[in-house]
């Protein structure tokens, strides 16, 4: 996996997970992979049965390591998606304070309907990519206050998609950041966000 280019900022100066096992990082894109699977499959009552058979297995072992939040290794991992197996990952080409480029490619189980992706996961996918950007680069950590979601085209699901993101201004303790995702030459969707710098003590 390629690591992110820029600093991750780390919450309320909680430490970061120490050890990431062997092999986590993997298991992360099976578990994604698994949430495609499930969504495209129609399976009979037998192989219903095998399967909820191994997704309990599957809890079982996950339960034997459940922790707190700032100890999970899910969201933390140095790597595009964090670890965070909910939201679609944005893999970043190209990044500067002001402006990152990257893909995203929403798999099928971000299927909305007739090969649209949902209108919930986009700005899921929005949401955690402005706030990685604008709280990267050394910025002080800021909340999400308000998203602006324009849907100009059909996004479509199992495409690679190219996604901008640009820190437009900051003014006291707001910033303010505008996106977008297009297929090739067609613009999907355009984006904005306000993050608001928390208050000294604020979580
Ligand atoms: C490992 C790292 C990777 C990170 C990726 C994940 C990042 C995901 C980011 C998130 O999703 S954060 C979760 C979603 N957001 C929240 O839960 C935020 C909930 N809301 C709050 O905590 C507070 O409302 C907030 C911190 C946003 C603002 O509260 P404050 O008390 O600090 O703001 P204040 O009332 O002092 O207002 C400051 C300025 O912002 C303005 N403002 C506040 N909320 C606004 C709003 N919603 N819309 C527009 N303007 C707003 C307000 O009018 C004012 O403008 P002026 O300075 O010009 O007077």
């Amino acid at each position: 996996m390629d690591p992110l280019p820029t600093h991750i900022p780390n919450w309320w100066d909680k430490p970061a997970p120490v050890t990431i096992p062997d092999g986590y990082a993997d298991f992360v894109e099976q578990f994604r992979t698994l949430q495609d699977a499930m969504t495209a499959a129609a399976p009979d009552a037998e192989q219903t049965r095998t399967a909820s058979r191994l997704v309990a297995e599957l809890i079982e072992v996950l339960k034997q390591s459940e922790t707190d939040e700032w100890s999970q290794l899910s969201g933390r991992l140095p790597v595009p998606g964090r670890g965070q197996t909910l939201i679609p990952v944005v893999h970043i080409n190209s990044e500067t304070e002001h402006e990152s480029r990257g893909t995203v490619r929403f798999g099928r189980q971000f299927l909305g309907g007739n090969g649209a992706a949902h209108g919930g996961a986009i700005p899921l996918m929005f949401d955690d990519a402005f706030g990685r950007f604008a709280n990267a680069h050394g910025r002080a950590i800021a909340r999400t206050a308000n998203l602006h979601i324009d849907y100009r085209s059909v996004t479509p699901i199992d495409t690679d998609l190219t996604v901008t993101l640009r820190f437009d201004r900051e003014e006291g303790r707001k910033r303010y950041v505008t996106g977008e995702i297009r297929d090739g030459d067609r613009l999907c969707v355009e984006a904005s966000g306000l993050f608001i710098v928390l208050k000294p003590g604020a979580a």
